[in-house]
Formats: C-alpha cells, structure tokens, sequence
C-alpha cells in the first residue's frame, strides 16, 4: 500500500466519530455495506473491465467501441448475478448509473437504456402476452433495446411527436413513417449503432383519427448482420459536451411495418381502440428513471465532494499569517463554504430519494390494482425532486471543481466528465423547467382546493403554512416552519397573479405563461421544504446510532437547512418575520458550523467509501499523494511517448527558419 500523505492522517485521527459507523448507516447496514464490497470487487477488479489506454486519448470512434466492449462485460457479469439470485435492483442501480457504472464508462454507457427504460416500458405498458413474447428475450439480451421518444422537433412537448403509426387492418400490421425531417427520432441513448429493437413512441391512427402517441416495440436491425432493417434509417446524432460513449442517436422511418401485437397497450383486433384509464400511464418510464435520478445526483455529490475535501486537505497555498507555513487550503473558510454545504447536500438527496422510491414502489403498486389517485402527487414530487436535485448537483460539481483550482480543471481530477454526466441529468428525462412547471400545476390545483390537502403527505403542510410567522430561533424546526411559509406564500401570490391576468381578460394559458418564473420559483421552495423536511426526520428518527455519529449528522443537517436558508434571504425577509438581525444571526450560525465540521470533514467522506478506482481521479484518492498522480497521469499523454513529435519536422522547423 502507497505511503499515505501527512495531511490525511492528521485529519483521519481528527475524527470524533467511528467513520465505519456511518458508512453502514449510509449503505443500510453492515451486511449491504459488504454485499456492496461484494459487488465493486467482482466488477472492478476485473482486469477485462480496465482500459489500456485513457479514454481522454482516444478517437470518437474508439471510444464507442471500448465502451461496447465493456459494456457487453458489464452486462454479461450482471446476467451472472442475476443467475446467482443477485440480480436486486440496487445492483442495476448501481452499475447503470451512479457510481460504479460511471467509473467502468466513465463517459457513458450505449447499452443503458435497454435495462433502464426498454425493460421497464415493456414491464409497465405490456399486455400479460407481450410480456410473455418480449421479457424472457430482453432479460436474457438476446436482443437489446432502447428507448426512442425525443424527435430532432420535439423532446418536452411529447403530445407533439409526428412519427406516426398507422393501422393497416387489412394486414393487422401498422406502418411506421416520419413525415417530416423534424420527426426523426433524435437522442436515444444506444441508438445509433449498439440496439436492435427500440420503444417507439409515436402517434397512433386508427381509421383515419388520431389516438395520441403509444409505445411500439420495433425492429430496428437484423438480428444476424445489424444491418439496418428496410425502411429504417438510423445513424449516430455526433458529439456532446458529455457522455460521448452513449451512442445517442437517429431515426426515421419509411412505410416501416411492423404486427398489430407490437402496440404495448390493450387494443380490439379490428382497429377499434380501446382507451387506457389515463393518458398518463404512457408516461410512466419517465416517472421511474426520474425516480432513479435522484439516488445519482446523492451519488455523484458524494464522489465529487469526496475528490475535492480529499485535496482540499492535502493542497497547501498563501500565507493566513506571516511567517507561518502555507496553510492547507481546507482551513480557508471560503473553501469551507464550497465543500461543506455539498457534503450535507448529499445527505439531504440520499434520504429524500430512499422515501421518493419507497412512495414510488407503493404508488405503482396501487396503479396495478386501478388505483391512480396517488398519481399526482408522485408526480408532483418526482419532477421537482428530479429538476432541484440534478441543478444542485450539476452545480455542486461545478463549484466544487473550481474549488480544486487548475487542477481540478485537469481530465485526471475526473471532476470534467462528472460534471458532463451530472449536466446532462438537466435536460434529460424531462427539461428542470419544464419540470418544476408540472410540480406548479399540481402545487396550483392544490391551493385552489385544499379539500383532501390532509391525506397528501407531501403537501399537507400548506394547510396552514401561510400563517407560520415564528419569531427566529436557532433550530432547523424554525427553518423549516420558515422555508414552508415561503413555499405557501408563493405558491399563493402565483396564484393571486394568474387570477389577476385572468380578472383582465388573458387566456388562462396566457396568464400561467406570465407568471411562470414564480410558478418555477415556488414549486423550486416547495421542494427545499420537502428536502429539509426529509433530512430533519431521518436524523431525528436514528435511534440506535452512537451519540457521537448522531452529532455529526445534526451538523450536517444543520448546515443543509442554514445554507438552504441563507441561499433564501430575500424570500425570508419577503414572505415571514425574519428581519436583518436573524440573517446576521443565520450567517453566524452557518460560521459556526463550518467550523464544528472542519474536524469531521475528511471523516465523514472516508465514510461515503467510495473506491479509488470509483473515484477515479489524481486528487481524491484515499493515500493523498496528489502530486505523484498528477505526474503519472501526464506520463499517459500520447504526446509524452516520443522526445519529438512530427509537427516539428512538418510545421515548426520550416516556421522558425522562416522567421531567422
Ligand atoms: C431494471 C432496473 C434498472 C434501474 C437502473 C437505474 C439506473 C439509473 C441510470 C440512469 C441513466 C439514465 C439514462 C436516461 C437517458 C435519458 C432518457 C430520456 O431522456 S427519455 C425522454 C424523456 N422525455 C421527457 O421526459 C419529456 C418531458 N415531457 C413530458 O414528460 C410531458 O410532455 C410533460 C409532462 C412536460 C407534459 O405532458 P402533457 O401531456 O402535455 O401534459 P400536460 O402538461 O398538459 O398535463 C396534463 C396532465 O397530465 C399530468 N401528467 C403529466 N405527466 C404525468 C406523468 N408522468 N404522470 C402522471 N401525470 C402526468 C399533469 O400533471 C396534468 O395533470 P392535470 O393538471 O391535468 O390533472
Ligand atoms: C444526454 C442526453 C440523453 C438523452 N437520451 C434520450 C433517450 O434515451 N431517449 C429519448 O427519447 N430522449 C433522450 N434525450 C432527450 C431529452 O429527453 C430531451 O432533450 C429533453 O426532454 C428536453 O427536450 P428538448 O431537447 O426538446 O428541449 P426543449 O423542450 O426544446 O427545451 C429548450 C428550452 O425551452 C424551454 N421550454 C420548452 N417547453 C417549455 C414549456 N412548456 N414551458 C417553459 N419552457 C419550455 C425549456 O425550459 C428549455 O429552456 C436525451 C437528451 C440528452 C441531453
């Protein structure tokens, strides 16, 4: 094992609680902890999943291939879990996503969206008979698929698609076509070289009328060669800030047939179709990865803070006082400010995700049986979850790469692509925009009728939230109490505002189009609220933990509802009692917490243990020894492997003879 640097070990033996503790805490218990051991080991330690060359250095081209490489280790291995009774969800959410997948494809992987979305649509929209045709062939990857809904015209307005399908009854077939240029498909993961089937969604005609759009499983390449099937046109979209392994790509069709039976949904042999209880229920794959988002943004926060309190402890810079040595750059109270507040946002993002999917498991239980009242609100809540959860996170990984200075700019910090991977989480699966507007429709309609307000537990608070209006005291109860009058209060002055618009004559649609910046911003704090709330109940609910490990964790959630208040200054001192003292006594307050974790802090990410190769990065591994990485890693640089390059003879050479 490598020397570990001085710096670390100070700050290990600083540490006031038992960092193993919470690692099982965090992992659910020891025995998860050690199935996740498991699990790393068998992916990460084998050699066929390692690259020879830095993926930084190779072309577009070779990157695909050495990640379908990988890709199709990675699946076969996951087949062999599966087959050994190991095949639970948090191994698929582990090795798809979060923080074992992105470390074997740490630029994407092209097969995701056949477990993540082609499995899960069939699961969710498929007759008892489609299951029975399509589920053995996908779980076995006898084929693979992905899942093809965003067109080059239309990714938000999805009611907007133009591909459409068309029933053939004569043939009992329908006839896939792309009318227009802006109805190819544009962006599914895995598209454009690596799937042979896909979930396509397109605008279903039956007898000449218009049904809506509805999830087909097509054919897109033959079995045998991969050829393009007749009538397919298909190709790779090119590349991306991030991600530039998934192989997202096009797709039109050409009186493309494909049988009746390929229509996930119940419909009469004759063409009559019969209408499913909700719309909605097509939408249901989106719901589920939103679900799933929201444990990565918790995942790559942890990584991404990991890295840079790791180096942040070991990097020495400036003089605090003169005469004394450089100071590490983690004493810094600045720095303090960029680290911490991450480190206990990936707490908060942890615990509202293991309750989002829990509301999630019961919901799509009760949709089985034909109940869909609790649809709204998981939908409500999956959306701003999703929207405030990737912008922080994108953001925190962002900040906390320009708290590593000019190295954190380096590939081999790994903070680059682990923002690549966390920006895309913006856009995909649902623009934040948008999605924080669908959380305001439901936080509107609320309002407007309160009536079963009591039986919604996520909303129940705005029963009388308006009326708060505690004086300050130092406690998160009275953040929370704050941050939930905020919440009320604007979600009732948009309303006031859309009412007024309509009171002068606007359309409705135009009315909620000019409040919609306080539409965003109300369904934004109506999230923090459920966020903090969230956080607060879990560590109020640990009963068995040590007293030590329970002060850490009220730190931790103390800082998350000081900062989050902080961040909110101007709405406290709009929407409730807060005055300018309370602020100077919050900013206080956030001070004295920096300082209370200033000891805990490499403790506690030790404890997110996560695995060097995890990590990935020069700056953040466990022994410290940044700059002895920093130079291995520069060895790898093609450009180093010769003492000339050719530029010098073609280009160089004649340039400065030139100029004598
Ligand atoms: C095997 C396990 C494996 C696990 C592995 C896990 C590993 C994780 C790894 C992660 C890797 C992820 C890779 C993913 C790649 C990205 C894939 C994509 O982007 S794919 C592409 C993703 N693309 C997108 O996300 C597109 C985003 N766009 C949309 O979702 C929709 O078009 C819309 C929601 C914006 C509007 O829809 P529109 O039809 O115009 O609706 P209106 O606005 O007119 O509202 C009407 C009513 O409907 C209601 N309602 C709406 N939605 C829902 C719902 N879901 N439900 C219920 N209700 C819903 C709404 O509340 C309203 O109710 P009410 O008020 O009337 O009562
Ligand atoms: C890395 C990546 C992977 C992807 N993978 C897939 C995939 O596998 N399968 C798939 O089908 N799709 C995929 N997508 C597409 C993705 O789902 C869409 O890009 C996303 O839904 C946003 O749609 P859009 O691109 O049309 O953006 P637009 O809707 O055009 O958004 C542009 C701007 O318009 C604003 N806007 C749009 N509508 C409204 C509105 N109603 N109110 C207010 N503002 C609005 C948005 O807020 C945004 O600022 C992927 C995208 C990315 C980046």
């Amino acid at each position: 094992m490598a020397k570990i640097n001085e710096d670390l070990l100070k700050e290990r033996k600083k540490c006031s609680f038992n960092t193993a503790e919470l690692t099982h805490l965090l992992d659910g218990g020891k025995d998860k902890t050690l199935e996740r051991h498991s699990r790393e080991h068998f992916f990460l330690d084998d050699p066929e999943l390692r690259s020879k060359i830095p993926l930084e250095y190779l072309s577009h081209k070779e990157k695909y291939e050495e990640a379908v490489r990988k890709s199709c280790i990675l699946f076969r291995k996951v087949q062999e879990l599966q087959e050994a009774g190991k095949g639970g969800i948090e191994n698929f959410r582990e090795i798809l996503g979060g923080q074992l997948g992105s470390a074997i494809l740490k630029d994407g992987n092209p097969l995701t969206l056949h477990y993540v979305m082609f499995i899960p649509t069939i699961t969710g929209q498929g007759d008892f008979e489609q299951q029975a045709e399509w589920m053995h062939k996908a779980w076995t990857c006898s084929i693979i698929g992905t899942y093809a809904q965003t067109e080059l015209g239309h990714g938000t307005f999805i009611r907007g698609l133009e591909t459409t399908a068309t029933y053939d009854p004569k043939t009992e077939e329908f006839v896939l076509n792309s009318p227009t240029l802006t109805s190819y498909k544009w962006w599914p993961g895995g598209l454009g070289h690596s799937a042979n089937f896909a979930i396509v969604v397109a605008q279903l005609y039956t007898q000449g009328k218009c049904h809506g759009i509805h999830p087909f499983i097509v054919q897109l390449r033959d079995e045998e060669t991969h050829m393009p099937m007749k009538g397919i046109k298909i190709g790779e979209i090119g590349c991306k800030l991030g991600m530039n392994s998934t192989n997202n790509g096009y797709l039109g069709f050409e009186n493309y047939r494909i049988p009746r039976t390929n229509l996930l949904m119940k419909n009469n042999k004759d063409g009559t179709y019969v209408k499913s209880p909700s719309s909605k229920l097509t939408y249901g794959t989106m719901i589920f990865v939103r679900v799933v988002l929201v444990q990565d943004c918790a995942s790559y926060m942890k990584k991404a803070v990991t890295i840079a309190t790791r180096y942040s402890a070991v990097r020495h810079q400036s003089e605090m006082k003169p005469n004394c040595p450089e100071p590490q750059i983690i004493d810094y109270v600045t720095q303090q400010y960029k680290l911490f507040p991450y480190i206990a946002m990936s707490f908060a993002f942890q615990y509202s995700a293991s309750w989002l999917w829990d509301i999630y498991n019961n919901v799509t239980g009760e949709l089985e049986s034909g109940q869909l009242e609790n649809l709204p609100e998981l939908h409500a809540l999956a959306c701003c979850l999703k929207a405030v959860g990737t912008a922080d996170c994108a953001a925190g990984v962002e900040t906390l790469r320009l708290a590593c200075g000019g190295h954190g700019y380096m590939t081999a910090s790994n903070l680059p692509s682990t923002y690549g991977l966390a920006t895309a989480m913006c856009t995909y699966e649902g623009e934040n925009t948008v999605l924080l507007l669908q959380t305001a429709r439901y936080l509107i309609k609320i309002w407007q009728n309160k009536k079963n307000i009591q039986n919604l537990p996520t909303v129940r608070y705005l029963d009388n939230a308006l009326f708060n209006n505690r004086s300050y005291e130092k406690s998160v109860s009275w953040i929370l109490s704050a941050l939930q009058q905020v919440a009320a209060a604007k979600i009732d002055l948009a309303n006031k505002h859309i009412n007024d618009r309509v009171r002068q004559g606007k359309a409705y649609e135009d009315a909620w189009n000019e409040t919609s910046i306080e539409l965003v911003a109300a369904a934004d704090a109506h999230c923090r609220t459920f966020l903090l709330d969230i956080f607060n109940l879990t560590v109020n609910n640990f009963q068995s933990i040590s007293p030590e490990l329970k002060a850490v964790l009220t730190d931790l959630l103390e800082l998350y509802a000081v900062h989050t208040a902080i961040r909110m200054t101007g709405d406290l001192l709009r929407f409730t009692n807060t005055i300018g003292k309370d602020v100077e006594a919050l900013q206080l307050w956030l001070e004295e917490l920096l300082a209370k974790i200033r000891p805990n802090a490499i403790g506690i990410v030790d404890s997110f243990d996560i695995r060097d190769e995890v990590l990935g990065s020069a700056l953040g591994a466990y022994d410290g020894n940044v700059y002895e990485r920093l130079f291995a890693e520069a060895q790898k640089s093609p450009l180093n492997h010769e003492p000339v390059n050719k530029s010098f003879g073609l280009y160089l050479k004649p340039f400065l003879k030139n100029n004598l």
